[in-house]
């Protein structure tokens, strides 16, 4: 049986890709994150994802395992939002995600020897207006700080959310059911 590898330190993207019940092992390699801020937001969350996905195949004797990666970015105003630095930063994101709709993207890079495939996922995410009161209690919750766009929809920060259009899953960080489907074809 062919191995399947999960490119990620990300503990929401293990618990998504265990709905799946395809048997998989993890495997982190160091990337550097940065990106072209010029560049379409599409392109950076997937390049980013094969980066991910990459290092990893190349870290290790892997030639017969699937290897798989994602990034999450939050995108609003043609401005892409990654993971904030401080907590000033946290504050500037979310006053920017107030009251209106953003954009988030995950890019899905699946890496094999002999083949490999990319794509993203985008869902439409609407804010509630926020008060400065509500933005800083939430910094103070601690979850803003490994999260792109400094909000994750999945725990306390579901009560900043008014609507979304789109696969919820992808939000957290990985679009568990195209993935599912994309991965079948690695594995008939
Ligand atoms: C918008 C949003 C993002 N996020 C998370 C998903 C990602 O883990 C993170 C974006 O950072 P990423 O760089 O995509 O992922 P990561 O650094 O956490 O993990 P790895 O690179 O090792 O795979 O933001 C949420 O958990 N909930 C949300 O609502």
């Amino acid at each position: 049986m062919r191995k399947l590898v999960l490119a990620s330190s990300s503990p929401r993207r293990k618990e998504l890709l265990a709905y799946a019940k395809i048997p998989f092992t993890i495997m982190v390699s160091e990337v550097d994150e940065d990106f072209d801020p010029n560049k379409d937001p599409k392109e950076i969350a997937q390049d980013l994802a094969l980066q991910k996905a990459k290092a990893v195949f190349n870290s290790a004797d892997l030639d017969d395992a699937v290897v798989i990666g994602a990034d999450t970015i939050v995108t609003v105003d043609n401005q892409i939002l990654g993971k904030p630095k401080d907590a000033e930063e946290a504050k500037n994101m979310l006053k920017m995600l107030s009251g209106r709709e953003h954009v988030v993207i995950t890019g899905v890079a699946i890496v094999s020897s002999a083949n490999s495939t990319i794509f993203y996922e985008e869902t439409k995410v609407q804010f509630w207006d926020l008060t400065d009161e509500e933005i800083e209690d939430y910094i103070k919750s601690g979850e803003p700080f490994d999260k792109a766009g400094s909000y994750g929809i999945q725990n306390l920060g579901s009560i900043l959310v008014k609507k979304i259009d789109g696969d919820y899953f992808n939000v957290v960080g990985l679009p568990i059911a195209r993935t599912y489907r994309e991965l079948k074809k690695f594995f008939p």
